[in-house]
């Protein structure tokens, strides 16, 4: 039986944007579960912790003053304001995981789209995920029972503004059964790890195999 042949390869920073309430972070949550060889990169953010939100888990959940420390510090591979809040991607933790081999998972607004995209060009993968409607955007905002009116409707009326950035992005998907959007979110992962630009080694590796054949470069 022929050997199992092995190229190492470039991770992907793999970035799920949408309104919110479009399903990114149930999405993301699936996606985590389904699939050991990509980690979340977990933001730090001056928002109060939802019900059931875990500090170090769901996010790491800082003051003001911290997070602006970190920002000086130049902590972040990119930060942003977001509904009032600052949200941010601690560096550290992306480096690690590319290091140890890891694609990494980005649920992160379009602000930070852009400047990831601006950071790492290539190795990103921005995927952004519509809802159906708007009226069952918000009916899912609402499902959630986390956030009171006051906090839906500053989202829903920040939405459109969201919505108007899907051109930045490199895939575009309408969440509407959750089970066939993940589908599709699986198959742009694999598809984006096996891109000839991410194996490291292939131009050698072909060109070892064009050598084998005796007088290859008499037939090219
Ligand atoms: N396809 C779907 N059909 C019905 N409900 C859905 C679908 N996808 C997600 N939901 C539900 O909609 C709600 C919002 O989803 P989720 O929290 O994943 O959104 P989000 O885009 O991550 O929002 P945010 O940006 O505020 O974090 C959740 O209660 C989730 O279970
Ligand atoms: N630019 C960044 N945006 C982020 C980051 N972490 C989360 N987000 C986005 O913020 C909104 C609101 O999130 P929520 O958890 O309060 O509902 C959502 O669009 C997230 O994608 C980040 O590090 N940088």
């Amino acid at each position: 039986m022929a050997e199992s042949v092995h190229l190492n390869r470039r991770g992907v920073l793999f970035v799920l944007s949408s309104p919110s309430g479009a399903g990114k972070t149930t999405i993301s949550r699936m996606m985590l579960e389904a699939d050991k060889d990509i980690a979340l990169s977990i933001s730090a953010t001056t928002r109060p912790p939802r019900p059931g939100e875990v500090d170090g888990v769901h996010y790491h959940f800082v003051d003001t003053e911290t997070f602006k420390k970190m920002a000086a510090d130049g902590e972040f591979l990119e930060w942003a304001h977001v509904f009032g809040h600052r949200y941010g991607t601690p560096r550290a933790r992306v480096d690690e995981l590319l290091e140890a081999g890891k694609d990494v998972l980005f649920d992160i607004d379009w602000q930070g789209a852009q400047q990831l995209y601006q950071e790492a060009g290539p190795d990103v993968v921005r995927v952004f995920v519509l809802p159906p409607t708007m009226e069952e955007l918000e009916r899912r905002l609402r499902s959630r029972n986390t956030d009171s009116d006051e906090v839906i409707a500053a989202r829903m009326e920040r939405a459109a503004n969201e919505i108007s950035h899907w051109d930045g992005y490199d895939y575009v998907l309408i969440n509407d059964h959750v089970e066939g959007c993940f589908d599709e979110v699986r198959a742009i992962l694999r598809a984006e790890r096996l891109k000839r630009r991410r194996q490291i080694g292939l131009i050698g590796f072909a060109r070892d195999l064009i050598r084998a054949v005796p007088d290859a470069d008499k037939k090219l």
